[in-house]
């Protein structure tokens, strides 16, 4: 496991240079383009990791399996699913030109910007701090992981500048997609994408995603095996955005990503896998993430797809 993991690296090292940090959310800028880290973790609970271990991002749009996770749990699949769709979209993650063109204006899905947003918007809590803390005790919950908490500096970076996010979701309620407070929704959206995690913790989720929602570190049930098919489905046609089809393709993984940097994939009923790399390519993606997943899911057949 280790060597084919130390190959996936140097793989995914070599094409750093390819890639860039986010930097419309300021903080996000400072991270180390030249950074990357790749973690395994079996359902028997064995966990190995590789390269830069040690450094933790913010999960940003991986944070919306667990938003969506928390929704189709509290309120029901039919509900959920009324509100947002579930088809991918060849369009950026905050793209806004499809939700005026489409009647109904639903978002496409839950893992788009506005899809997302939406989902919190339904949450069952009454304000802003409520539905973070519940989002953020469930990210812990699925990566065995009490001591995550979210980075508030990046947080409250993405707040003062995240002109795109209000756009959406102003226009959502313009057009009696969602109802609520904006501002206060934004702020537990903006606080979620906030979160960080280690390529270690990222593992665990996609491990307990795979386990069909049990923790195979702290062996608790986090998540029905109803929610975790729903999650993965998602995960595989819409997970990297406009770049799904071309993940699907390359490595064959249900999987996650997040402009922190992170990428999140469940292996059903053999593992998660995860990278933590920075550097990230037009759609928004790892570019070293995807490059080592691509060489470890063909090294350890673990394409499913
Ligand atoms: N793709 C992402 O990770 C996007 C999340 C980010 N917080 C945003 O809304 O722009």
């Amino acid at each position: 496991m280790l060597q084919a993991m130390n190959e996936a690296l140097a793989r995914g090292k070599k094409v750093l240079h390819l890639g860039q940090v986010a930097t419309y959310i300021p903080e996000l800028g400072k991270a180390d383009p030249n950074t990357l880290a790749i973690a395994t973790c079996t359902l028997d609970g064995k966990i190995s990791q590789v390269g830069d271990v040690d450094k933790k991002a913010t999960i940003q749009s991986i944070s919306k399996i667990a938003s969506l996770g928390l929704a189709i749990s509290e309120l029901g699949e039919e509900k959920v699913f009324s509100k947002v769709g579930v088809d991918p979209t060849a369009d950026p993650f905050n793209s806004i030109m499809r939700l005026e063109m489409r009647k109904p204006h639903r978002p496409q899905n839950p893992l788009i910007n506005a899809g997302a947003i939406v989902v919190l918007s339904i949450l069952p809590y009454h304000d802003s701090n409520s539905r973070f803390l519940a989002v953020l005790n469930l990210v812990r919950k699925l990566c065995g992981n009490e001591k995550i908490e979210a980075n508030e500096q990046v947080y409250l970076s993405e707040k003062a500048t995240s002109d795109r996010n209000r756009s959406l979701a102003y226009f959502l309620r313009s057009v009696g997609a969602m109802e609520g407070d904006i501002e206060d929704i934004l702020d537990s959206y903006f606080h979620q994408c906030g979160i960080e995690c280690s390529v270690k913790d990222l593992a665990v989720m996609g491990a307990t995603l795979a386990n069909d929602g049990i923790n195979p570190i702290t062996n608790e049930k986090v998540l029905s095996p109803r929610v975790c098919v729903l999650i993965r489905a998602l995960m595989a046609t819409c997970g990297l955005y406009d770049g799904s089809g071309e993940f699907a393709v390359r490595v064959g993984i249900p999987a996650k990503s997040g402009v922190g940097g992170g990428i999140v994939g469940a292996v059903p009923g053999k593992m998660g896998v995860a990278t933590l790399g920075p550097a990230l390519d037009d759609k928004g993606n790892s570019v070293g993430g995807i490059e080592a997943m691509e060489y470890l899911s063909e090294k350890l057949k673990l394409r499913v797809l």
